[in-house]
């Protein structure tokens, strides 16, 4: 179904719910700049993570689009566990894993509290800028502790400039995108408004420092077009 959800008057703030878990692959394919190259990269350097009988953990998996691609491509035997705290996502993550007649584990969980096994790979694209600034790096620290040595978390988030004319073309530059991809002004304004606050973005240079700063030994940039990008760090 195509995204409309911003097309008419909104009055509250951003939510992963029924509405747009029914659009959500439209919206994130028009939404995020290069969302499949960002996909594959992540996929590529999972596969090369990964050992036989492994686990990878998706945090904030959606409508598991992600682990979907994965599992295509599997050349070992492994555990691929979704999570996320959206029913309705869950509701169209489940329905897709049926389709597919595919045995992907996803779980209605907060990421924040799960307790998680050992993994190779940990995986959150687009999902810890929603996670609120105060509680963002504890949860990153809890990745690399439930790392394998060596593992490797791959993360893909919106990022912010501290130069403030920077900033103002990079949001000038993606509006303009959103632009190409068929959203109007009116919109772009309207989710602009409903993210307020709810949207947190970091610097590139701040991303990296708080996966320094818990654990991980080596982060750095594997993808980006102008606010948006993929980094690796590894344990
Ligand atoms: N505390 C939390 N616990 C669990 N889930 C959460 C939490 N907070 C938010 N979520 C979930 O994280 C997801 C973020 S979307 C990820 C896109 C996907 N990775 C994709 O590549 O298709 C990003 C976006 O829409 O920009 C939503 O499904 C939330 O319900
Ligand atoms: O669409 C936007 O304005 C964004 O910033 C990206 C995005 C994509 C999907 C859900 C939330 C934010």
């Amino acid at each position: 179904m195509n995204d409309k959800v911003f097309t008419k008057p909104i009055k509250k703030q951003f939510e992963f719910d029924e509405e747009v878990a029914a659009v959500f692959d439209d919206m994130l394919e028009r939404s995020v700049p290069f969302y499949k190259e960002s996909q594959k990269i992540t996929e590529f350097f999972t596969h090369k993570n990964l050992s036989e009988n492994g686990l990878v953990y998706d945090l904030g998996c959606s409508t598991a689009s992600l682990l979907l691609n994965i599992h295509r491509k599997l050349e070992v035997n492994a555990e691929l566990i979704g999570l996320d705290n959206s029913e309705a996502m869950l509701a169209q993550a489940e329905r897709k894993c049926e389709a597919f007649g595919v045995d992907i584990e996803v779980k209605n969980a907060d990421i924040l509290t799960y307790e998680y096994k050992e993994a190779d790979v940990f995986i959150s694209n687009y999902t810890l800028q929603f996670i609120r600034p105060l509680v963002r790096e504890e949860l990153v620290k809890k990745i690399s502790a439930a790392l394998k040595k060596e593992g490797v978390f791959i993360f893909s988030e919106k990022v912010i400039s501290h130069s403030p004319k920077l900033n103002k073309d990079l949001i000038e530059c993606y509006y303009d995108f959103k632009k190409t991809q068929g959203y109007s002004e009116y919109e772009i304004m309207q989710k602009r408004e409903a993210l307020e606050n709810v949207l947190v973005p970091y610097s590139e240079d701040e991303n990296i420092k708080m996966a320094l700063n818990s654990g991980f030994s080596h982060c750095e940039v594997l993808f980006r077009w102008a606010n948006f990008a993929t980094f690796i760090a590894v344990k």
